[in-house]
């Protein structure tokens, strides 16, 4: 049983608070006004009264019992894995986990639900598979009561314990990628070629390079060919551009099988990019990508990237498991990745 005497604040001058006292005065401030431990003063009592303490809780803690600051530093610890730091600072009895490094967040879903089911605990965090920058708030953590169960904290670290943390950082490998676009209007000179801008920036972004640019016509042996000079040249990942979807002209996917491609999966529930393929020749990924990724800001492309760039390998059930906000809304001014396409 929990036991918390409470007592009048102009009583309490010389006594220690037992937890941080918020104040919030709309908007212009939020913050901790007292912090636990601070010894009461005098002066203080008003500024209490103000922020609506009449009384305060002196907290006599029972055996089995755990105070909100203990609890966050187990939780944060728990829950913590690679790539992730955090401040042993709690306030207001929570402990925020931010990006060690630059990458995808990778959040072990299964197991967040189940301690978040415990009831008594929290953990919040950003939507798995988001890319990350360093020192960006990816999680917190904290007790919900000031004071709890020692022993549901100890079954929520048990949870967060088992096999690889639930929250981490992954750091993107950095690649040499080899572009092949594709499309005879563009090799022919009909148009001007718009994909390979776009592809070294996106490419950029996430810390890459294009390494070889090749162009082939709507020829499935040409392209093979190509394909072929980007390995050849030690291309670490190949995209190619268009000729992905239903016309006669659109053969890249036969280009890329008759490159040797295998655990080839051709077709997303992700809207821009439907007609994207994964697959991979040896070690090397190669993502074929429909006409689109160089119209919209944010495709099927932006999502996969940054989780291939990070040791993962797409298969059907990666691409299936993406529909449920595979839609993209086409907003007048792209906030992504702050938007729930691809969460
Ligand atoms: N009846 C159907 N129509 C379409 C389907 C479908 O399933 N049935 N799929 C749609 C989807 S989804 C996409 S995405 C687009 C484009 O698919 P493709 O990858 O086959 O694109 P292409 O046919 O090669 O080109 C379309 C368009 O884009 C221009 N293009 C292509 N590459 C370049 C480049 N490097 N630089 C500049 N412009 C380029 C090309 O000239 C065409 O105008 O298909 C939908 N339609
Ligand atoms: O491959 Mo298309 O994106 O669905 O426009």
């Amino acid at each position: 049983m929990i036991t918390k005497k409470t007592i009048p604040v102009d009583q309490a001058v010389g006594m220690v608070l037992p937890h941080d006292i918020t104040e919030i005065v709309k908007d212009e401030f939020k913050g901790r006004a007292f912090k636990k431990g601070h010894i009461i003063q005098p002066r203080d009592v008003e500024h209490l009264r103000r922020l609506g303490k009449e009384n305060i809780y002196v907290l006599e803690l029972g055996p089995g019992e755990i105070h909100e600051n203990e609890a966050a530093a187990l939780l944060a610890e728990a829950l913590a894995g690679e790539g992730t730091q955090y401040s042993d600072d709690v306030v207001e009895g929570k402990i925020t986990i931010k990006a060690a490094c630059d990458g995808l967040l990778k959040i072990n879903r299964e197991a967040l639900l189940e301690l978040n089911l415990l009831g008594e605990v929290m953990c919040a965090t950003l939507h798995d598979n988001t890319p990350v920058k360093r020192g960006e708030q990816v999680a917190a953590t904290r007790l919900i009561p000031l004071v709890g169960e020692r022993r549901l904290v100890d079954q929520a670290v048990r949870i967060a314990g088992g096999g690889e943390k639930i929250i981490r950082v992954l750091p993107l490998k950095k690649v040499r990628a080899g572009l092949v676009i594709t499309g005879s209007e563009v090799f022919y000179g009909r148009i001007e070629d718009k994909f390979e801008k776009v592809l070294r920036t996106k490419l950029a972004k996430l810390g890459s390079e294009v390494g070889i640019v090749r162009f082939a016509p709507d020829d499935p042996q040409q392209i093979a060919a190509e394909i072929q000079a980007c390995l050849d040249s030690g291309a670490e990942l190949i995209v190619t551009s268009g000729g992905m979807s239903v016309d006669p002209d659109d053969v890249t996917r036969l280009g890329i099988r008759e490159a040797g491609a295998e655990d080839m999966v051709y077709g997303s529930p992700v809207l821009p990019g439907a007609m994207f393929l994964v697959s991979r020749i040896g070690q090397v990924p190669v993502l074929g990508l429909p006409a689109c990724g160089m119209f919209h800001s944010i495709t099927v492309l932006d999502l996969l990237l940054p989780r291939i760039l990070a040791g993962e390998t797409i298969g059907r059930r990666e691409l299936a498991d993406m529909g449920h906000g595979g839609l993209c809304r086409n907003c007048k001014k792209c906030q992504y990745p702050v938007c729930p396409f691809g969460k």
